[in-house]
């Protein structure tokens, strides 16, 4: 993480058709994930988040269109070259049994070593540095399957810090934390791109937290982006409406003043019969 990298990488999607079998979920998408910045991808459940993150990372291929690393078309360069340039923190990734906080924290290094050039200076630094951002330090030689979901989650964040790609892309990395490591590794992300010029890629699913922390936010919604644009001009209640269904005030926080949604408490929603049952029972 100590490196800075000369010229941030730049990763575009360009009329990207994209899904599973037969079935289609992104449909005709543009996106240049800005350079040296931090990108959240917001959109309801379902919306295509991480299919374009799959799709972006290479793991899936497109139907139509391209993603194009550096202005060449991904599929075509070198597997290790790519893994060197951009690192996929998938949801709800698993580790193999019994393996080590410290050995699945090296696993980041494989796409920087060959069997003939090793460099484990190198490689210690960056597996130490790693750990020590994530805060996972103190259970190192501790089974990953014997530690709490948050603390898993830190580990595999310590993974791919410890990979030092230009390029970051991670799919709900805040899942299981706390609010305060929430908030932690949000700073952390925003440190990346603004101190060390790396380009992040990050589905959130906390408006606030993405409204608060996001250089650029992009909303999704049935496979295609809706908006996207800095936070002051795409986190806005008629969007939140748009995107998400969703009834709420957009304001200013008093202190920091960051944007906040605030849900509108209508009392139009129907309670259900079981529920109202058991309510007035
Ligand atoms: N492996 C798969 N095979 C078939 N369909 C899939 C697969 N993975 C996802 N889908 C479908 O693709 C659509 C988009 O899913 P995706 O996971 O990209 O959404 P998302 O926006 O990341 O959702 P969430 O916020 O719930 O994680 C959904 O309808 C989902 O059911």
């Amino acid at each position: 993480m100590s490196s800075t990298p000369a010229k941030p990488p730049r990763l575009t999607g360009e009329a990207l058709r994209a899904g599973y079998e037969s079935r289609r979920v992104l449909d005709g998408i543009d996106l240049t994930v800005a350079e040296g910045k931090l990108t959240v991808l917001l959109g309801p459940n379902g919306s295509g988040k991480s299919t374009l993150l799959k799709t972006l990372a290479r793991t899936l291929t497109p139907s139509a269109g391209r993603v194009c690393l550096d202005g060449e078309d991904i599929h075509r360069r070198n597997t290790r070259e790519v893994a060197q340039r951009l690192g996929i923190l998938p949801q709800g990734p698993s580790a193999p049994e019994g393996l080590t906080v410290r050995q699945l924290v090296g696993m980041g290094r494989f796409p920087h070593q060959r069997l003939w050039r090793q460099d484990a200076h190198q490689d210690a630094r960056a597996i130490r540095e790693a750990m020590a951002y994530a805060d996972v330090t103190d259970f190192a030689e501790r089974s990953v399957d014997a530690l709490s979901g948050g603390q898993r989650q830190r580990c595999w964040i310590a993974m791919i810090l410890a990979q030092e790609t230009d390029l970051v892309l991670l799919d709900e990395p805040t899942t299981f934390l706390d609010l305060k490591v929430q908030v932690d590794l949000l700073e952390l992300l925003v440190r990346l791109a603004h101190d060390k010029g790396r380009t992040l890629l990050v589905v959130l699913h906390d408006l606030n937290l993405a409204a608060a922390y996001a250089d650029i936010l992009v909303m999704m919604r049935q496979g295609r982006i809706e908006h996207s644009g800095p936070p002051e001009t795409v986190f806005t209640s008629a969007h939140l409406k748009q995107v998400f269904d969703l009834d709420a005030h957009v304001i200013r926080d008093p202190h920091t003043r960051r944007l906040l949604c605030v849900p509108s408490l209508t009392g139009t929603t129907p309670i259900p019969q079981v529920i109202s049952g058991v309510a007035h029972g």
